[in-house]
């Protein structure tokens, strides 16, 4: 293997909404998953975390417009570019088998007429899976027996717990991860990225979408941010989230009970207006970016440059 499991190259989404209105959900985006590792992707709501997740599995709806590659490194196998694979490969080798999906708001994802373990066995059987669905649900914290209940029968915690086992089914090598603990409290969200975590084996990897730093925090070995479509700040959880690089990080921290609960001002941009804020501002963060005195406008559009494993958007003179 080369040594990354999911590289991402200059990803780009956008949304075509007619009379030459578009969403810009995600912008070059480009991300190195690597085996053994929990990449977190944090960002504010709308920023393009869950828009990005879909695009890699082929589940964006038809005026979704795709830029960029998306390279799954499969072992000795083939690679396989996500955004170009024709569907019968997304279907038949990459959802659930090699790339699993927790879904955002997973309890609303499973079918209420049915209890858990018709659906879990049902997921095993269709993916090969090579665990049985008790040994499924006690690897991610559940009770087997709560398997016999219906979804309106089981705690956001236990539907959550339902999600991610359904998501481990296959026995993917990449786990997408979006918001996996919406809702939870904390010793839940705990127990489930420590268990996402534990997945992180050897020669697996996983993509944690969250807007809980702390989770992010606690898990994370490497971490990228997301602003406005954009990634703004990547490199190891350790170094990004004590020595913050770019202001929007450093802003997410300082939200947080020990970085002094002190928000960011202001509201991200609506991401129609992307082009012409870039236009008019150059970065996209300008408006809200504290190091510019007067908000003065920064300079050319931002780039992510890596500087020896830390990648940062370049937006002099923010
Ligand atoms: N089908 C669509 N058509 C047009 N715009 C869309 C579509 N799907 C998503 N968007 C827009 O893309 C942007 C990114 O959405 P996305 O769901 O990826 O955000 P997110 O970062 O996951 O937010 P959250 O944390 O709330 O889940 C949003 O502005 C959203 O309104
Ligand atoms: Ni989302």
């Amino acid at each position: 293997m080369s040594g990354v499991l999911l590289e991402l190259d200059r990803l780009s989404v956008r949304f075509l909404l007619g009379r030459d209105a578009e969403v810009r959900a995600v912008t070059d985006a480009t991300l190195h998953l690597r085996p053994g590792r929990v990449l977190a992707l944090v960002g504010e709501s709308g920023c393009g975390k869950s828009v990005l997740a879909s695009a890699l599995l082929g589940l964006l709806p038809g005026n979704a417009q795709v830029r960029g590659k998306a390279l799954l490194h499969n072992g000795t196998e083939q690679e396989i570019e996500l955004l170009s694979a024709p569907e019968p490969v997304l279907a038949g080798q990459v959802r659930g088998r090699l790339v699993g999906l927790v879904p955002q708001s997973a309890a609303t994802h499973l079918t209420p007429v049915r209890t858990a373990r018709s659906q879990l066995v049902e997921a095993i059987r269709a993916l090969d899976g090579p665990a049985g669905a008790d040994e499924l649900a006690e690897r991610v914290g559940l009770d087997p027996a709560d398997l016999d209940r219906y979804p309106h029968e089981l705690s956001g915690g236990m539907a959550q717990r339902v999600a991610v086992a359904l998501a481990l089914a296959g026995d993917p090598r990449v786990v997408l991860a979006d918001e996996p603990t919406t809702g939870l409290d904390r010793p839940l969200v705990h127990r489930t990225v420590d268990l996402l975590a534990d997945t992180a084996t050897a020669d697996r990897a996983v993509l944690l979408i969250t807007h809980d730093l702390a989770a992010a925090r606690r898990v994370a070995t490497d971490i990228a941010v997301m602003y406005a479509s954009r990634i703004v700040e990547a490199g190891p959880a350790a170094e990004v989230l004590t020595d913050p690089w770019h202001p929007y990080t450093a802003g997410l921290l300082g939200a947080l009970p020990d970085g002094g609960f002190r928000p960011i001002p202001g509201h991200p941009p609506d991401l129609t207006e992307l082009a012409r804020i870039e236009q008019e501002w150059g970065c996209v963060f300008c408006q809200r970016c504290p190091d510019v005195p007067g908000f003065a406008p920064c300079t050319g559009e931002p780039e992510l440059l890596d500087l020896g494993g830390r990648w940062i958007a370049a937006h002099p003179p923010c």
